[in-house]
């Protein structure tokens, strides 16, 4: 199984390649690339880890040899936030990033599962659906928006809250990645109840989580360790469903027919195709439906500001 990496140089990339040189299956493969120089040496700095797996670095301006034969693309090249701005802010230096590295993506390895990490997600994963699809290589089952860091908060928030074991706490995050489109669905979360406060009080926590982590970083950036987890944890899925593990689940923003959005965050099965099959997200309180219905104006703008950027 080979893994590629774009973006390997930043402080995502370089938590995530860390977290899969020592987690991915004997036998895999890494490689990174980046448009900076230094990302032949991060690989090399990886490879002095004893596990089995062979890491490789690329810089320049061509991603071309880093995505021969990959069967997974991880993409978290571009610019991240600073305080005072809006995801939605990063869209013009980073729908072209995303556009440029897609292009290669279509010509070089167009069966691989690519998992977009770049802001803003909603628009990205658009911008890179139109670009396979401009190619003729486009497959709704291998391309997603990685929400995982949405779970893993959630959980990490509602185990902390409740005093819970956070490995026994599991929840649906639908919708998309960014303020009011980030939807966990607190009502399906087992052994737990919530007052109406605490409801409004965690959605509003979750939703706002990448400007916690933007303003406590005070211009040195944005989420990147725990981002390195969520993509290592959507990553290893991926794999995990290639190599046809069964019952492998999470929740990722694709294009699985949802009836809300062209793009929705929701749980899928995986599979040796990408998604096997897209799951229900199951019954929604009143507050989860109506919060679900007023995103929609927003998410549905996000999409087609990617579309309309390629067209
Ligand atoms: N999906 C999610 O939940 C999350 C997404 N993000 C997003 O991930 C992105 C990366 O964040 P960080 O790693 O913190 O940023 P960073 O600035 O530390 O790293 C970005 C890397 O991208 C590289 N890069 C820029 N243009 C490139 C190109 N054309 N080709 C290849 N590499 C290129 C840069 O050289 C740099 O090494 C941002 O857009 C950020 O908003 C961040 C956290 C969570
Ligand atoms: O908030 C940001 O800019 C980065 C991000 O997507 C997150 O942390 O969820």
């Amino acid at each position: 199984m080979k893994v590629a990496v774009l973006g390997a140089a930043g402080g995502i990339g370089q938590a995530l390649a860390l977290l899969l040189k020592t987690q991915l299956p004997a036998g895999s493969k890494i490689s990174l690339y980046d448009i900076a120089p230094v990302t032949p040496g991060v690989a090399v700095d990886l490879s002095h880890i004893p596990t089995a797996v062979e890491v490789k670095g690329f810089a320049g301006q061509d991603p071309s040899a880093a995505l021969e034969g990959a069967d997974v693309v991880l993409i978290s090249a571009g610019v991240a936030r600073k305080p005072g701005m809006d995801r939605s802010d990063l869209f013009n230096i980073n729908a072209g990033i995303v556009r440029n590295l897609m292009e290669k993506c279509a010509v070089t390895c167009p069966k691989a599962l690519i998992g977009i990490i770049t802001n803003p997600v909603n628009t990205t994963v658009a911008i890179a659906a139109e670009v396979l699809k401009a190619a003729g290589v486009y497959d709704k089952n291998r391309l997603f928006g990685i929400t995982t860091l949405d779970v893993i908060r959630s959980e990490t928030f509602i185990a902390e809250a409740k005093g819970l074991d956070v490995a026994d706490v599991k929840v649906s995050v639908i919708g998309g990645h960014s303020g009011v489109t980030i939807l966990p669905l607190l009502s399906q979360v087992e052994g737990v109840s919530f007052t109406d406060e605490e409801v409004a009080a965690m959605t509003t926590r979750i939703q706002n989580a990448g400007t916690e982590v933007v303003e406590a970083k005070a211009g040195g950036g944005s989420a990147t360790l725990s981002m390195g987890q969520a993509a290592c944890r959507f990553g290893l899925s991926l794999v995990r469903g290639l190599q046809g593990e069964e019952n492998v689940v999470e929740c990722a923003y694709v294009d699985g027919g949802s009836e809300h959005a062209a793009f929705f965050a929701q749980p899928i099965l995986l599979g040796k195709n990408g998604v096997e099959k897209v799951l229900a997200y199951g019954d929604v309180s009143e507050f989860e439906a109506n919060a679900r219905d007023a995103m929609l104006d927003t998410l549905k703008a996000d999409i087609t500001l990617g579309v309309e950027f390629v067209k």
